[in-house]
């Protein structure tokens, strides 16, 4: 692709020079206009509307389309060689000169006019409109003839002077579109890096606003919402307490009644302050509630379903899926219901996060917020028949409104209650997730898989098990399915030596697991290692039900999850 140039020419004169170079730069597709100061800034302004990439201008009519648009603006520099040329040319004339400059200009004019003699004063300003109140002086102290810039050059048309313009040569013409160049490349790799930072926020779930001092908006990534969130009077009192404060935290109700968790704090860079606000839909903030865990599930889930059950239990998801909203998964412990939670939630393709929520655990109030969040997947575990009054009735009046929301209700359990609530059971869809001895052709693939994932975080040496090896596997009872198949790979895997495993070891190993079953010396071995027996040994006793080991330890089930993988 050739890079777009806006040559902006604050001269007419500077036209034939422009057109003359462009002759010569068949890599850039270059367009040009005459424009000076503000009739300037509004080509730039419709130049970047029209896609193109830098800008190029000269002197102050350069500095203001600066200020107007964030497109690269390269300044057409004045060299040595275009002062030396309009002081020759000035200088045959009678009349007394001046030249008037800003200091870049006039260090170098006062050079060369001594060392080669050159009949003319030097002024230096230092902002335009010291041209104002300069020249109406030097046309009383006798001046004839001003050299300087369009600006300059006007006004001492104005005063009755003789006024020449200081343009730029080829060389400055030449050199500006090789900067030109230069700073596309240099602009276009910051701007992929931007694009590729903010994609990536948009996987942490960002929402993000950077707003500089007077309150325009400089950056912005929404992964949860289509813009500003919340009242423009809300972000203008938020704005008020940050420059206060220097950082500022509420919950505030978004446009669409909804709540939203905004964290704003001030950012210094380079000497500019920016206000930098996260909006988080409250969900990011449930994972410190006790009994809910909130997961981002940013992968399809790794389902093995090779088993015709397996399949069933997808086929069943699969074809319910635009049509319904409430699931019931029917399982033994640890039979993979989680995960097939998992699999709901990412199907629905919704980037927002899956919320679990061990029901009898979770407090009243902090049901209540999640249900009134903008929630997408909810995940409900250990719901009992008998649940509080309240609760009942919070779950009541959220299954009643779901219908038109886009909203997906799992159990990991059919309650009584749930059954008597749902008036049209053909809203509710029942999955039977198989047990391990319903799918024993998945189960050599499980393995592998549990393998090659201990392989990856412990450096555990197998990579292969043989197929008689599996054939013990399966010939044993797992009463706790895939999980505690799960728990015992590991111990295999990590107690063997060589790459590959043999019946022989599986046999050697699971008597072992029974011998110790019986045993259990609970207070051998270092203190990790008693924490992690005393864990498998609550893990059991409860079914393997994550929830209510986590309950029983008295700790949170992600805590409970880090330290099973440790
Ligand atoms: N079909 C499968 N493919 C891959 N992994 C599986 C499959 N089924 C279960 N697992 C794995 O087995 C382990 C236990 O599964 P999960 O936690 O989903 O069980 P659960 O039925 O939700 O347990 P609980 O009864 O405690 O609620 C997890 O590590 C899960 O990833």
């Amino acid at each position: 692709m050739k890079v777009k140039v806006m040559f902006i020419a604050p001269y007419a004169a500077m036209v034939p020079l422009v057109e003359e170079c462009k002759a010569d730069l068949a890599e850039l597709d270059i367009s040009l206009e005459v424009g000076n100061l503000q009739d300037g800034v509004e080509i730039a302004k419709r130049a970047e509307a029209e896609g193109y990439h830098v800008i190029i201008s000269r002197g102050g009519t350069a500095k203001m389309i600066r200020h107007a648009v964030s497109l690269p603006v390269v300044d057409v520099h004045i060299t040595g060689y275009d002062i030396l040329r309009i002081l020759t040319l000035a200088k045959d004339f009678s009349e007394k000169k001046a030249l008037v400059g800003f200091t870049n200009i006039t260090l170098g004019a006062q050079s060369i006019a001594d060392v080669l003699d050159y009949p003319v004063d030097v002024y230096s300003i230092q902002q335009a409109d010291d041209v104002k109140e300069l020249l109406p002086k030097l046309k009383e102290d006798g001046y004839g003839l001003i050299l300087g810039d369009v600006i300059t050059v006007e006004e001492a048309n104005r005063h009755g002077m003789e006024g020449v313009l200081l343009q730029s040569g080829r060389e400055a013409i030449y050199s500006s579109f090789s900067k030109a160049e230069q700073q596309y490349v240099y602009h276009r790799s910051n701007l992929d890096r931007i694009e590729l930072l903010t994609q990536r926020l948009k996987g942490y779930q960002e929402n993000l606003l950077i707003l500089n001092q007077k309150g325009h908006v400089v950056h912005e990534v929404w992964s949860s919402f289509e813009g500003v969130p919340i009242s423009v009077e809300a972000l203008e009192d938020l704005k008020e307490k940050l420059q206060l404060h220097g950082s500022v935290s509420e919950f505030i109700p978004t446009l669409r009644g909804k709540e939203v968790e905004v964290f704003g704090y001030m950012a210094n860079v380079d000497r500019s302050s920016y206000m930098v606000f996260t909006f988080s839909l409250n969900i990011n903030s449930f994972n410190h509630l006790s009994g809910v865990e909130v997961k981002m599930v940013n992968q399809k889930p790794k389902v093995i379903h090779k088993s015709d059950a397996m399949n069933r239990a997808l086929k069943v998801i699969d074809q319910s899926f635009y049509q319904h909203q409430l699931y019931v998964l029917n399982g033994d412990p640890g039979s993979g219901k989680s995960l097939f939670a998992e699999y709901i939630h990412y199907k629905s393709q919704v980037s927002d996060l899956l919320v679990v929520v061990d029901f009898n655990q979770c407090k009243v109030e902090d049901l209540k917020r999640i249900l009134s969040s903008n929630v997408k997947t909810i995940y409900c575990q250990n719901v009992d028949d008998h649940p509080s009054e309240n609760k009942l009735e919070l779950m009541k009046s959220f299954l009643y409104r779901i219908m038109d929301q886009q909203v997906r209700v799992i159990f990991s359990s059919k309650p009584a209650w749930l059954y008597e609530l749902v008036f049209d059971h053909e809203r509710l869809v029942e999955v039977h997730v198989p047990s391990l001895r319903e799918r024993e052709e998945d189960l050599k693939e499980l393995v592998t898989m549990f393998m090659t994932e201990f392989n990856q975080s412990f450096g555990s040496l197998p990579i292969r098990i043989k197929d008689e090896a599996v054939k013990v596997l399966a010939n044993q009872d797992w009463p706790y399915n895939v999980r505690e198949l799960k728990s015992f790979i590991k111990t295999l895997v990590l107690s063997e030596k060589g790459y590959v495993i043999e019946a022989h070891k599986v046999k050697s190993m699971l008597s072992e697991k029974k011998s110790q079953e019986a045993r259990m010396p609970m207070l051998e071995g270092t203190l990790d290692e008693i924490e992690s027996r005393v864990i498998e040994a609550v893990l059991e006793e409860e079914n393997f039900n994550q929830s209510k080991t986590a309950k029983r330890l008295g700790i949170n089930r992600s805590t409970l999850w880090r330290k099973l993988n440790k």
